[in-house]
């Protein structure tokens, strides 16, 4: 059961089982995506790698929506081919391009080129393929505070200009995470959107997300540049 309630400059919704999240966020995403379609005759969503959003996407796969008409692509890429097990894009193939949503137009990051540097333009182009604002964002957290691959201790990606590209190339991050160079969208393009989701599990990052209300650098966390939003106001979907 939902506990949604205003906390500072964010929606909170905590619920007691991962499968009770999956399920209401499943169920808030179609109901924007459809919201969307009915209005504009298509709707846009950008969705996170990682682990924690795989219940979700299988759940929100089954959704009969006329996804025909959903463009979607991925927060961020880690700079490997669709076969290799730790890709985004392979996570999305299995989890959420399927059922219902095989129909669903999926935009790659992952491209083949040589680096994620040489693939920025292309990528840009392929984007600017996607109505915007995006209609859904959803964000996940990395337990070193970043989000999409928008990591601590740079700046890139992470400042606004009116000039900038929608996305940027990153050096790999250490261990934990997936030792490899990224793809990113900067979140300048994260945050135009009509619908911003942070969805997180376990004890540890709530206790991080605690960390990251406080008043201190987006660079430091970057995962404060979605907390941040007043326009959309940041939904963080929590459980155990
Ligand atoms: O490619 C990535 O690594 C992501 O898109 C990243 O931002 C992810 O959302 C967090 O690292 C959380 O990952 P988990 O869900 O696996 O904890």
């Amino acid at each position: 059961m939902a506990r949604g309630n205003l906390m500072s400059e964010i929606l909170r919704n905590d619920y007691a089982t991962q499968a009770d999240l999956d399920e209401a966020l499943a169920g808030f995403v179609a109901d924007k995506l459809a919201e969307a379609i009915a209005l504009r005759g298509k709707a846009s969503m950008v969705v996170s790698g990682g682990n924690t959003p795989k219940g979700f996407f299988e759940r929100l796969s089954q959704r009969p929506l006329p996804w025909a008409q959903v463009s979607l692509t991925l927060a961020d890429e880690r700079w490997l081919p669709s076969s290799d097990q730790h890709s985004n894009e392979a996570g999305i193939r299995s989890n959420l391009l399927r059922n219902a949503a095989a129909e669903a137009h999926f935009v790659p990051l992952f491209d083949g080129s040589a680096t994620a540097a040489a693939a920025v333009p292309a990528v840009a182009q392929r984007l600017a393929c996607m109505a915007r604002p995006f209609d859904v964002v959803i964000l996940g957290m990395g337990i070193d505070g970043h989000t999409a691959s928008l990591f601590s201790g740079t700046q890139e990606g992470l400042q606004d200009g009116g000039d900038m590209l929608p996305c940027v190339a990153v050096p790999a991050p250490s261990e934990p995470n997936v030792p490899v160079p990224r793809l990113s969208l900067t979140a300048a393009t994260l945050t135009d959107c009509r619908h911003l989701v942070l969805h997180i599990t376990g004890v540890a990052k709530r206790e991080l997300l605690q960390q990251a209300l406080r008043p201190g650098p987006v660079a430091e966390l970057p995962v404060r540049l979605a907390l941040r939003q007043e326009r959309p106001p940041c939904r963080v979907y929590w459980a155990p």
